[in-house]
């Protein structure tokens, strides 16, 4: 039996409570509990049912998920496009939810930046790459005067590696320099957090490599926090932080970090999948590996000295199922 706690822990307990860093404090992106319903026909949509997402500046990470898991309606979101119905976020220390229309248009010129899968939607036809790329700065009335603009704007062509295409219209370039070009529009006000939807989706496998190469030289280099929402299994093998989201929700994550073999001497990637606990101490376990064990509905827990065990529903017969005459009694 449990002894009840004295005066003294119960007041320890009080003062770690209240000195608990409040949830997304030193997050550059926090979400918490964010809902999106859509209406549409009379009928509702969950899109978003209660997603919890941290990261820190400077991270890389990389969004996966099915069709329909949310995380366009998440990208939207972040980007300032869109509103939840429910929930907080906070992005660079803007509230996404209570911000008026003035300060939404200056978040999305200056605060985050948006590459969308579509090459075409990314930028103008008619101007070219060094004009692309000046425009958001003269948006934004950042970079100085015409001059400051363009060496800006040639800068960042030049870091992504497509400094040749200075000169060209969107029509005279590959779907990869249009991507990189985009990359460096969206890069022009020194964005706190550059959000990319499927960035390389319409791209062969090669060109895509080299697209991410300069997502990756964006956040080495610059430092600029990156979030990616990607199908590409070679995008999402290689950041360090890959986070599942389904149903709405952020289900599990993969991180990975370099080990050096000591026989060989050669650095590996090593990966670690992790679920997420929310704060009401739900977990999603991954459908392989409840399918795995046929686990549904109900499974059996144990707490152990240094873990919690999940094992199949060991009860699952009429003597011990719920309403069962042993549990009336
Ligand atoms: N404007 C909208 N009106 C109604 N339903 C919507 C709207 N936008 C999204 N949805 C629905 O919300 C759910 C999540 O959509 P979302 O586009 O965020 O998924 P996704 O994970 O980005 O999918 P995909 O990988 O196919 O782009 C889907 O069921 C979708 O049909």
């Amino acid at each position: 039996m449990t002894s009840s706690p004295t005066f003294h822990e119960l007041a320890d307990r009080a003062r770690a409570a209240r000195d608990a860093a409040a949830y997304g404090q030193d997050a550059l992106i926090s979400c918490d509990r964010l809902v999106r319903i859509f209406t549409a026909d009379g009928v509702e949509v969950q899109a978003l049912q209660g997603l919890d997402l941290l990261v820190r500046e400077g991270e890389l990470l990389a969004l996966v998920g099915a069709s329909g898991s949310g995380k366009s309606t998440l990208m939207n979101i972040l980007a300032g496009l869109d509103r939840p119905t429910a929930g907080a976020t906070r992005v660079a220390d803007h509230d996404l939810v209570t911000m008026s229309a003035k300060e939404r248009l200056a978040y999305r010129r200056k605060t985050v930046g948006f590459v969308r899968q579509q090459t075409s939607h990314n930028l103008l036809p008619y101007l070219t790459a060094t004009q692309n790329v000046a425009l958001p700065l003269q948006l934004a009335r950042a970079g100085g005067r015409r001059k400051a603009r363009a060496d800006r704007a040639m800068e960042l062509l030049d870091l992504l590696d497509v400094a040749e295409c200075r000169d060209r219209r969107p029509h005279e370039m590959s779907g990869g320099q249009q991507q990189r070009v985009a990359l460096a529009v969206a890069l022009a006000n020194d964005p706190a957090v550059l959000l990319a939807d499927e960035p390389t989706g319409e791209l062969d496998s090669h060109t895509a490599e080299q697209v991410f190469a300069a997502f990756r030289t964006a956040n080495e280099e610059l430092g600029t926090t990156i979030v990616i929402v990607t199908h590409d299994q070679s995008v999402a093998g290689e950041v360090r932080r890959t986070v599942a989201i389904r149903d709405g929700r952020t289900a599990t994550e993969v991180l990975r970090h370099s080990e050096v073999d000591s026989a060989t001497g050669e650095e590996n990637l090593v990966a670690r999948e992790y679920a997420m606990l929310d704060r009401a101490g739900r977990l999603q376990l991954p459908a392989e590996y409840t399918r795995a064990l046929g686990m549904r509905d109900r499974v059996a827990l144990e707490l152990e000295p240094d873990h919690i065990a999940v094992r199949p529903d060991d009860a699952r017969d009429d003597r011990h199922g719920p309403g069962s005459a042993e549990e009336r009694r």
